[in-house]
C-alpha cells in the first residue's frame, strides 16, 4: 500500500461562459514513504493544481485520491483540514510568511490552533526548528529583514513544525537563484531524510527535478514519465 495513490484522477472546472477546461485528465500517481518525486511541467499544465490536490486543499472531480490506502473522497471539509493540518506540510515559491511577525511565530504559527501540549511548548518547539534549519539566530527577526534563501528556511522550519509525512512543494527555489536554491533542495533532502518524510516537488527546473529518487512530466494536464535525459545533474551546473 502506498502513502499517496492517485487513481484516474481528473480535474475539470467549469468556466463562467460555460465552457469545461480539464485541466488534469486520468493521472495515476503512487507514492511511497520516505521517497522523494519530482514533477515537471511548463507554466498551466496543471502543476499546483496536482499539488493542492494531493495536499486536501482541492478535491478531484474524476477518479480516487487514497491517503494511506483510505478514500479520501467521503471525507468531511473538517476531516480534510485535521488530516491536512497533521500530515502535509506546504512549501511554496513566495514563501508565503505573516509579515509583521518574528521568524519564530511565523513558524509556531500552525501550532495555534492545534490544542493540547503542542500549542503549549509552540515557541520552543519553533526554536527548535529554526535551529534545525540554521537560523536559530534569527528568531526575533522579521521576515522583511530575511534574505530570500533564510525566509525559504523560515517556511521549511513551519512546514515541519507538526512533523509532517508528507512535505509538498511548489517550485521552492523559483524565488533564488542557483546557488541559494541548491542550498535549499539540500536542506530539504536533509530534514526530510532525517524524519522520513515523503517530499513531492513540483518545479519547471529539471536541476530541481534531478534530485529525486523518481521523476515525472506533467504536459497539458497528463502525467507521464520524465524522460531522464533532460535531467541536470546538480553539481555539475554549480561546477561549470
Ligand atoms: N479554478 C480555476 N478556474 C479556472 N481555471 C483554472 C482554475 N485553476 C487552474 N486553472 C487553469 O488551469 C491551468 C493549470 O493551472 P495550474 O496553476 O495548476 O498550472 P501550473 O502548472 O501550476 O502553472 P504555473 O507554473 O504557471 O503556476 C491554468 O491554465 C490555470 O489558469
Amino acid at each position: 500500500m502506498s502513502l499517496i495513490e492517485l487513481d484516474g484522477v481528473g480535474r475539470t472546472v467549469i468556466l463562467p461562459d460555460g465552457e469545461r477546461l480539464e485541466i488534469l485528465r486520468d493521472v495515476t500517481l503512487a507514492v511511497e514513504v520516505g521517497e522523494h518525486v519530482s514533477i515537471v511541467g511548463r507554466s498551466g499544465s496543471g502543476k499546483s493544481t496536482l499539488l493542492n490536490l494531493m495536499g486536501l486543499l482541492d478535491t478531484p472531480t474524476e477518479g480516487e485520491y487514497r491517503l494511506d490506502g483510505r478514500a479520501t473522497s467521503g471525507l468531511s471539509q473538517r476531516q480534510r483540514a485535521r488530516l491536512r493540518g497533521a500530515g502535509f506540510g506546504f512549501v511554496f515559491q513566495q514563501f508565503n510568511l505573516l509579515p509583521g511577525r518574528t521568524a519564530l511565530q511565523n513558524v509556531a504559527a500552525p501550532l495555534l490552533y492545534c490544542g493540547g501540549r503542542d500549542f503549549w511548548r509552540r515557541n520552543r518547539l519553533a526554536a527548535d526548528m529554526l535551529e534545525r534549519v540554521g537560523l536559530g539566530e534569527r528568531a526575533d527577526t522579521m521576515p522583511e529583514k530575511l534574505s530570500g534563501g533564510e525566509q525559504q528556511r523560515v517556511a521549511i522550519a513551519r512546514s515541519l513544525i507538526r512533523s509532517p509525512r508528507v512535505i509538498l512543494c511548489d517550485e521552492p527555489t523559483g524565488a533564488l537563484d542557483v546557488q541559494t536554491g541548491t542550498e535549499i533542495m539540500d536542506l530539504l533532502d536533509a530534514v526530510a531524510a532525517e524524519s522520513g518524510a515523503t517530499l513531492v516537488t513540483i518545479t519547471h527546473d529539471t536541476m530541481v527535478a534531478a534530485r529525486a529518487h523518481r521523476h515525472y512530466r506533467l504536459d497539458a494536464g497528463v502525467l507521464g514519465p520524465l524522460d531522464p535525459a533532460v535531467l541536470v545533474p546538480p553539481r555539475q551546473v554549480i561546477a561549470s
